[in-house]
């Protein structure tokens, strides 16, 4: 019999306050230290998906608690109340259950133990909101910080239909190795996607879909999959794939048959790139270094550069993030991304096309990089992204594409990203 606090509610709370009360992210708390080391596989997905619910809820569940609570309860008391009312009225699961483990979890607690009177009657209340009332609650706002400059780099619809993404979630996207997402969407009960990506939903054990072993396809969001294509990798063609770990669109560019070195500052990370390539019997060099560093031989005909960035474009899939992150602490990314650019410019060949992408909303991690970028380096210039798939809502200045999670609402979504395809001549 597992202690409570090893089950996978407990663990999911200390989720929840590692990124409320300490600003660390979901994957940070992920190693084997963290609150899910002690859980088997199931467990852990059962705690992480919780706490994602919780994150992806928190205003609708505060909502719902207030007129129970006569003022605001201590922290650690509101995590036990906000993830056992998204537990009850998200996730759909039985109220007894939940009241008794959230009761446990505030007799157990250090400084809670006084308050599990509380947290029993009041749940018991939020048991009884009935679902119209739940769903009624809107999607979760972004934090100021973000909320702010997404309104004022695309407008407040915009924001709105963003929030509205993120509450959604995101589906699985597949890519698959042979490029044919048609006969991939039919084995693995998916959709074929305009882009070349496959749609999965539903709720799915990614490694028990068919073809995961013989490595036939790789897990991307259909938005990260995009980069990889701008390049037009072909067989043979000598590509740098800069920050490349955990290595999907590393596996993209092999996969064409390009020459690739990929290049990052992880150990970690890169060992995930090494078993990703292993799964899918591709072949890249691995070089675990600093980009701003690293002085190759000789130069790229292309370069792909997926910057390190604030990530704001993957809410859907890290509802964590805005809660984590704040906009000091991504600042210095905005300088590191130029510097980057340039580092990568210097290892570009006369002729060669250089792929600037991030997973991010901010015109600073995007937009604003390319414009200064071109103003620094006269040889230097914009190619406008061609390819059939291309909607016109994603061009933007400069040709390049940005991509919003409200865009493809019909089809469940997309991650937002900026991909800038750029020439340098000589
Ligand atoms: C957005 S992720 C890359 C995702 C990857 N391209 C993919 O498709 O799977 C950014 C990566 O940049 C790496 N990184 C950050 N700073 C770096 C630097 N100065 N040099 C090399 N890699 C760096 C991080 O370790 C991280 O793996």
């Amino acid at each position: 019999m597992s202690r409570n606090e090893d089950t996978p509610r407990a663990a999911a709370l200390r989720l929840l306050t590692g990124v409320l009360d300490e600003g660390r992210t979901v994957a940070e708390l992920s190693g084997p230290e963290g609150p899910m080391g002690v859980l088997d596989p199931a467990g852990r997905a059962r705690a992480q998906r919780l706490a994602l619910a919780t994150l992806r809820h928190l205003g609708a569940a505060d909502a719902i608690l207030k007129p129970h609570l006569r003022k605001a309860p201590p922290p650690a008391v509101r995590a036990i109340l906000r993830l056992a009312t998204v537990e009850m009225l998200q996730e759909g699961a039985a109220p007894h259950g939940v009241v008794n483990a959230a009761v446990t979890m505030a007799r157990d607690g250090r400084g809670t133990k006084a308050m599990a009177g509380l947290v029993n009657a009041v749940l018991r209340k939020v048991a009884e909101t009935p679902q119209h009332a739940w769903k009624a609650q809107g999607p979760q706002r972004l934090p100021g910080w973000l909320r702010g400059r997404l309104d004022s780099a695309c407008g407040r619809a915009a924001v709105t239909g963003i929030e509205a993404a993120h509450a959604a979630g995101a589906p699985l996207d597949l890519t698959p190795k042979d490029g044919d997402a048609v006969a991939l969407a039919a084995r693995v009960g998916g959709v074929a996607l305009p882009t070349g990506s496959v749609r999965v939903t539903g709720p799915v054990q990614v490694s028990a879909l068919p073809g995961y072993e013989a490595g036939d396809w790789w897990v991307q969001d259909a938005a990260a999959a995009l980069p990889a294509k701008l390049l037009a990798p072909r067989p043979g063609l000598r590509v740098f794939d800069l920050c490349a770990a955990p290595g999907g669109k590393t596996l993209q560019l092999a996969a064409a048959g390009a020459e690739v070195t990929a290049v990052d500052i992880s150990e970690a990370r890169m060992a995930r790139v090494e078993e990703n390539l292993a799964r899918t019997d591709l072949s890249a060099e691995l070089i675990v270094a600093d980009v701003l560093d690293w002085a190759p031989s000789t130069p790229a005909e292309a370069i792909l550069l997926d910057a390190p960035c604030s990530a704001t474009g993957t809410v859907r899939r890290h509802p964590d993030l805005p809660f984590a992150k704040d906009a000091a602490g991504i600042k210095p990314l905005f300088e590191l991304q130029a510097r980057l650019i340039d580092r990568a410019l210097a290892m570009l060949g006369p002729g060669g096309r250089l792929v600037y992408c991030t997973c991010s909303l901010l015109p600073e991690e995007g937009e604003a990089q390319t414009a200064a970028a071109l103003d620094r380096h006269a040889d230097l210039s914009a190619i406008p992204a061609e390819a059939p798939w291309i909607e016109p809502g994603w061009r933007t200045d400069h040709g390049a594409l940005r991509l919003r999670p409200d865009f493809w609402a019909d089809r469940g979504g997309i991650d937002g990203f900026y991909i800038a395809v750029l020439g340098k001549t000589g």
